[in-house]
């Protein structure tokens, strides 16, 4: 029979290091469970003001980065070298700063296909191979899914009113008419997000406050990061600073470091 989604888990911090540093925590605790599990620690990461707040993760112990398998949530389609790069920005904020083997970071590289369709099969070939021998699920189920979350309540490359919410079979896919730019991008499915074993929003600032008043006080309106309910075992938690949090009337949970 089944199992209705767990409910999120609402985190709130009042400082910007004490929010990096939970994320980082909590990064360490999940990398840990799936490493003794499963030998390996799978992650999607998305772009935009994400990478900066996962720095807390720079020169901290307990670490496994050979053991790390990273996809992306999303990605612009632009050179890996650009600035709209969601894999440059991951770069420049992180993955440089620590001792991760490049071939565990799988990019999405627009110069390897000829056109957008082809880049989002190869992808999906990619995620399949990674997956699809070890786990014996219809969709993969990466051990954590890092995302963000836009103010209009887009998040990857899912945004409100588009025809990809409702896409249920493929795993990945790509759109071309994206409202913030750049227009074309990649992205994961619903389905690929809403199998993972967990799923985290990070997000900060006041900025965000009423969009994240939509998303968790109003989730039948259905924002696109509403729509992100990972099935049970699966389990969704919210990060967020004091700032991007201070309309929402959700409960909150205080976090134990
Ligand atoms: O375009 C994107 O935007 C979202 C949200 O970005 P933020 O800067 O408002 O945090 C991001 O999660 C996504 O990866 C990115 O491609």
């Amino acid at each position: 029979m089944p199992t209705s989604p767990s409910p999120p888990i609402l985190y709130s911090f009042s400082t910007s290091k004490e929010l990096s540093d939970a994320v980082a925590h909590f990064i360490v605790k999940a990398q840990k469970e799936s490493i003794e599990k499963k030998g390996r620690f799978t992650v999607a990461i998305s772009g935009g003001s994400l990478p900066k707040q996962l720095n807390a993760l720079i020169g901290k112990p307990g670490l496994k980065w050979d053991k790390w398998q990273v996809f992306y949530a999303d990605e612009r389609v632009v050179p890996l070298d650009h600035p709209d790069s969601n894999h440059k920005l991951c770069m420049d904020e992180l993955f440089s700063k620590v001792p991760i083997p490049l071939d565990n970071i799988h990019t999405i590289d627009p110069s390897l296909a000829d056109d957008i369709e082809e880049l989002s099969d190869a992808y999906e070939q990619e995620l399949i191979h990674e997956f699809a021998q070890k786990d014996s699920a219809r969709f993969p189920i990466f051990d954590l899914i890092l995302l963000g979350v836009g103010p209009d309540g887009h998040t990857a490359s899912l945004f409100p009113g588009h025809p990809l919410l409702t896409e249920e079979g493929s795993w990945v896919a790509y759109i071309e008419d994206s409202p913030k730019p750049p227009p074309k991008r990649i992205t994961l499915t619903y389905p690929v997000i809403n199998h993972a074993a967990r799923v985290a929003f990070v997000a900060s600032g006041a900025g965000k406050a009423d969009i994240l008043k939509t998303v968790l006080d109003k989730p039948e309106e259905g924002l696109p990061a509403s729509r992100v309910r990972p099935a049970a075992p699966g389990h969704l938690y919210w990060f967020l600073d004091d700032a991007a949090a201070s309309k929402v009337e959700y409960p909150k949970t205080p976090y134990k470091l």
